[in-house]
């Protein structure tokens, strides 16, 4: 309906009153309406003659609530979280937090403050809104009380509409998602038992430093542990497909010191992933380990260390006060557990299990299909010392003493855990280098007496053995 014909265009003053005429007339409307019109109609009215005489804009606003009746607005929260890394000079307004455990500050918009964002070329206008919801009667003891209700209001052209639902918020609900896990602090949980609650998974932060970049390892071989965790987290719909949980099991076996519980840590910072180490030692009832598997979350990493030490022994008794519990945890036990009920019950889990001793381990762990990955953590190389050499002493370049070093580490079998030891012992580069070269030439002695040592065995053996031979 439009109040003026196409051709004659009006004059301002002809505009404004017009428009003060309206305003007249719907004040006027108003009022008479209040006594004669009943109260839903009068609402239905106006709503249709606002709609009639608004100027129909080019922009269109989305609005966030901070709830949807329910739950928590995920788009709302990663808004939250997104919009303060858009804060520029012109904000004049943030709030300003950080929680006990939390690493860094947290930064938000403050009520009414906005800001603009640009997309892909399209410019996004965002303004933090919180309105009283409720009024608190007080005359009324039952009125519920003043509330706040919080939105963001996002305003686009609105040609834009497909783009900005399709791939501008889902872009800010996966940039959310990364600041989150940036910020998130990992917890390792461990068993704790007590005579009233049983035992029990107990929360401590996980502060350890190892990363893929500090971890001294086969390079080709770190290289496919971070490609098989990057595949294992984006395949979510390859798992569904198949039919498969969405699971995957490493064994990490080699001698003590060679790095297998940072490699889990190094995972664990990777991935953001909370770990949970589960001593079987101190687990003496299937119904137990039931429990305790069932209350763990997903992604997360469950760590079984020293498997070979920790589990299947027949006659392993547990006693408890005056009572002697026969142990009925078993490998096949708490192996057909993880395959089935655990597996399908959570998503993105990762299980680990460790060893010194893969040769001992029981077959039914090295079965195809049980653990997805089996990593060797092998003795310190010339290319893990190179590592471990930037990292404690920050050496970049060649020294001196390396090409030693090279020739001593072809020889001798010294854990990457003792190179850092002694890496660590004094700051001077030089004395340091000096003290691995000792000690790497002590190893080698050391090592050459136990070959030699190994082969007169041998060798008395193979005489016996041949003597006897003869002899029959
Ligand atoms: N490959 C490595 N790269 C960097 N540091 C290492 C490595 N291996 C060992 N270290 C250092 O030695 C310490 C002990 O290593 P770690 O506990 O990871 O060894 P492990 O293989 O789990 O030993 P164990 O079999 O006794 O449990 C680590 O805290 C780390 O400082
Ligand atoms: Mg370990």
């Amino acid at each position: 309906m439009n109040m003026f014909s196409s051709k004659e265009m009006p004059s301002p003053s002809s505009l404004f009153s017009a428009y003060a005429s309206m305003a007249a007339s719907m004040m006027l409307f108003r009022s008479m309406a209040n006594e004669l019109i009943p109260h839903p109609v009068r609402g239905y009215l106006l709503c249709t003659i606002r709609y009639i005489f608004k100027t129909h804009s080019p922009q269109l606003t989305l609005v966030i609530e901070e709830s949807n009746g329910i739950s928590r607005n995920q788009v709302y929260e990663a808004a939250e979280i997104y919009l303060c890394t858009k804060i520029s000079s012109n904000t004049e307004r943030i709030r300003v937090s950080k929680s006990p455990k939390g690493k860094n500050l947290t930064i938000r918009l403050e009520k009414g403050e906005k800001l603009v964002d640009f997309y892909e070329g399209i410019q996004l206008k965002w303004r933090f809104v919180c309105a009283e919801s409720q009024q608190n009667n007080r005359n009324d003891p039952f009125s519920p009380p003043r509330s706040e209700k919080r939105y963001f209001e996002l305003t686009f052209h609105k040609q834009h509409r497909e783009k900005v639902l399709d791939c501008y918020v889902p872009y800010i609900l996966e940039r959310a998602n990364e600041m989150k896990d940036e910020e998130r602090v990992l917890k390792m949980y461990t068993l704790n038992s007590n005579p009233y609650d049983g035992i029990k998974w107990e929360p401590i932060n996980l502060e350890h430093p190892a990363t893929f970049e500090t971890l001294a390892m086969d390079q080709e071989l770190k290289n496919a542990v971070i490609d098989d965790l990057n595949r294992f987290v984006r395949r979510k719909e390859f798992y569904k497909k198949v039919g498969r949980a969405w699971k995957r099991g490493y064994l990490l076996y080699g001698p003590p010191g060679t790095g297998k519980s940072s490699l889990v840590a190094a995972m664990a910072n990777y991935l953001k992933f909370d770990v949970y180490d589960l001593q079987l030692t101190n687990i003496f009832r299937e119904s137990d380990l039931r429990n305790l598997l069932l209350g763990t979350a997903n992604r997360s990493i469950l760590v079984i260390e020293d498997i070979d030490c920790s589990v299947d022994f027949p006659d392993r008794q547990h006693t408890d006060g005056r009572k002697q519990h026969q142990v009925q945890l078993t490998l096949s036990g708490l192996l057909n557990f993880i395959d089935g009920l655990w597996s399908s019950c959570g998503d993105e889990r990762i299980i680990i299990f460790t060893t010194n001793h893969k040769e001992r381990l029981d077959p039914a762990l090295l079965r195809p299909g049980r653990m997805d990955m089996h990593i060797h953590m092998s003795y310190c190389t010339y290319h893990g010392f190179k590592l471990l050499a930037s990292n404690y002493l920050g050496i970049y370049n060649h020294h001196h003493l390396y090409g030693e070093i090279e020739d001593l580490l072809k020889e001798t079998e010294v854990t990457p855990a003792h190179v850092a030891e002694e890496l660590m012992k004094n700051e001077d580069v030089d004395t340091a280098l000096e003290g691995l070269v000792k000690l790497l030439k002590r190893k080698k002695l050391e090592g050459d007496e136990c070959e030699a040592e190994a082969e007169k065995k041998t060798a008395a053996k193979r005489q016996k053995l041949g003597s006897n031979t003869r002899n029959l």
